[in-house]
């Protein structure tokens, strides 16, 4: 049994020859790097090969959406990991990037036709982040693990 993240992952899903797309912000670089290699970790462990997982990063998650059709287009992948951390700061900036960017992921799915994991932390403090992220023992999980699985079992199931 394989626990994910809230939902159990029900078995370990079969990754292999499967291509996998990481594009991640470099925004809050400790949270980002634990996250990627979380998603990694995960995708390896699923048995998807190294050199079919395709890593790339972008300044901001704000540019997530336009990166994960690049990732598509350039690299031919199954689906994207598009990881992104935004922290709550004193302006609205966080709100605005927070709704567009994921109602631009979502939607892109269904443009694309493939898997897009949300793979963005939407924190109110670096603390929530960083639990999220792992780097407090003890308290939550990697999410990034989580995201890994989700992107293996979604192609899986539902890829092309
Ligand atoms: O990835 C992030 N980008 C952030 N801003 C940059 C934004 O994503 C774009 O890169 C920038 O606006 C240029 O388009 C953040 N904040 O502003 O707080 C943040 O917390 N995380």
């Amino acid at each position: 049994m394989v626990v994910g993240g809230l939902g159990e992952v029900d078995q370990k899903y079969n990754g292999k020859g499967i291509r996998v797309g990481i594009v991640h912000a470099r925004w809050n670089k400790k949270i980002i790097d634990n996250l990627v290699l979380g998603a990694k970790n995960k995708l390896l462990e699923f048995g998807v090969v190294e050199r079919d997982i395709i890593i790339e990063s972008v300044p901001g998650a704000y540019e997530l959406p336009l990166a994960t059709v690049g990732m598509f287009k350039k690299h031919n992948v199954d689906v994207v990991i598009p990881i992104g951390c935004l922290i709550k700061g004193s302006t609205m900036h966080f709100e605005y990037i927070c709704d567009s960017v994921s109602h631009a992921l979502m939607d892109l799915q269904f443009k694309i036709g493939k898997p897009v994991i949300f793979g963005v932390l939407t924190c109110l403090t670096e603390e929530q982040a960083e639990a999220r992220a792992g780097l407090i023992p003890g308290v939550m999980h990697n999410h990034g693990e989580d995201w890994g699985a989700c992107a293996v079992e979604m192609v899986v199931k539902f890829g092309g």
